[in-house]
This record gives C-alpha cells, structure tokens and sequence, in this order.
C-alpha cells in the first residue's frame, strides 16, 4: 500500500492504474467545472479525450437533457453551448442534465486513467471530499494515486500544490503509507505556500493564460478552499456525485 503523486499523465500507461485507486487533480479548470456542475445538479459529466468524439456523442443525447461543453487553448470550443469555467455550470445552465464535457488536461488525464479500480476527480474546491476517497482507498489496502492534469503532459504549479495539500492531510494515514518522490516534492511544494495558497496559486503559467483569455476571475472560484463537498466519481463511463 503506497501514496503516489504523478506530477504529470506523461509517460503513463494504463498498467500505472491498474488496480489502484486514482484521484485526477486539474485545479485550473476542469475539476472545479466538474466539481461546480455536480454542486449545481448535473445528473451527470461524461468526460471525452477528443473534441469531435464529443460533439458525436452528444449529437446521440436529448438535447433538453444534455449540454455540450468544452475549450482547446482555454476557448470555448465552436458550437458547444458551453466553455471550460466553473461560473458557466450555473443551476440554470445544467440542473437535472447530462453534461459531455472535453478539456485540453482533465478529462484526457480521466480517459487515461478510466481502468483504474477506483477513479475521481479533485480540487482545492472539494480537498476534504478527494482526501477523504484516498483516505478510504488506503483503508481497503489499495495503493493511492494523485494524478495531476498538469498542463499539456507538462508539470502545472496549481495541480502539484493541490496534490501536495492533499498528501499532507494524508501523511498521517495509520498505515503509514510509504511516498513516491512525487507525492514528497508536492508535499514540500504545498509546505512552502499554504500560509496563503491561493496567492501562489496567481502565480502560476496558467493563471497568466486565463488572465489573458479574459477568464482571470476563474482563479479565485478554483481557490476555495474545502468549498463543496461533492466527490465526483467515476461508473459506467460517466462522473457522478457521490456527496461526502
Ligand atoms: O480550460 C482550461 O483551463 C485548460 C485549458 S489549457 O490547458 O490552457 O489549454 O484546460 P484543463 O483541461 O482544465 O487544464
Ligand atoms: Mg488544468
């Protein structure tokens, strides 16, 4: 039994999964959006890899009980109804429908990691809720892992401090689980910054991007702390709320 942090999805295959129990951490922006749709009664998200595989697979769905969402470069994606920020998932926009969702990191990192035996997504919005499915998984005698969305298969500040937040509310874990090097460098990263988290958080390459794409406000939704407790899971190929 272990506590892995993987800082990026690069280089991992399905075998990295197998058997194990994943938390995908994409803080900026698709776990938040995901954590948001659930909050405001989404019946479901169903996170796709391609974009095109995206607008097919809702193309299938009742349009009155579904919505399209999803960005590449962090822009809305044309002809989707909606884009890739948390503030978008309003009650209005998706309670009681089935959200197709695609994202440049998140759901690429979920589609890859979709034959782990355990799978969810989090965030600094629902940390008590993702600490607590790797606290459970350690329980059973699974091996844990935090895998960040990073940024383009590259290392993301946001999802690296995320994870290390996460290690340290689970350090003290009775099986003393032992740490990978990610899991240690997180944990050191978040031990330098969570005297003011989300000031760290402005400083990160994709809080520059979203600034410049006009989505900057979206930094300080993706910042709260602990603000939901919804834990979307994983089953028949779709994201769920499983309310802690
Ligand atoms: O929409 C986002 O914030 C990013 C877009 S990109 O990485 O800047 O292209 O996608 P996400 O999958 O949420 O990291
Ligand atoms: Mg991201």
């Amino acid at each position: 039994m272990s506590l892995s942090v993987a800082l990026s999805p690069a280089g991992l295959d399905a075998e990295a999964f197998d058997g194990r129990a994943v938390l995908v951490v994409d803080v900026l922006r698709a776990s938040t959006t995901v954590v948001t749709a659930l909050q405001n009664g989404a019946r479901a998200v169903i996170p796709v890899a391609d974009k095109g595989e995206a607008g097919r697979l809702a193309a299938t769905l009742d349009r009155d009980v579904s919505v399209l969402g999803g960005e590449r470069g962090g822009e809305k994606l044309a002809g989707f109804a909606l884009g890739n920020s948390p503030r978008e998932y309003t009650e209005a926009a998706v309670a009681g429908k089935t959200v197709v969702l695609t994202t440049t990191n998140g759901t690429a990192a979920l589609v890859r990691a979709r034959g782990a035996a355990r799978l969810a997504m989090g965030a600094l919005v629902n940390a008590g809720a993702s600490a607590a499915f790797l606290h459970r998984a350690l329980d059973d005698g699974l091996d844990a892992v935090v895998l960040c969305a990073g940024w383009e298969g590259r290392v993301s500040l946001e999802d690296a401090l995320c994870a290390g937040l996460l290690v340290d509310r689970l350090i003290d874990h009775p099986s003393a689980p032992p740490l990978n090097d990610g899991a240690r460098i997180a944990h050191g990263l978040y031990r330098g910054a969570r005297d003011d988290l989300a000031r760290a958080l402005f400083g990160a390459d994709h809080t520059r991007r979203l600034v410049a794409l006009g989505a900057g406000d979206d930094v300080a939704l993706c910042a709260r702390l602990d603000a939901s407790d919804v834990l979307p899971v994983y089953r028949d190929n779709r994201l769920v709320a499983d309310a802690a």
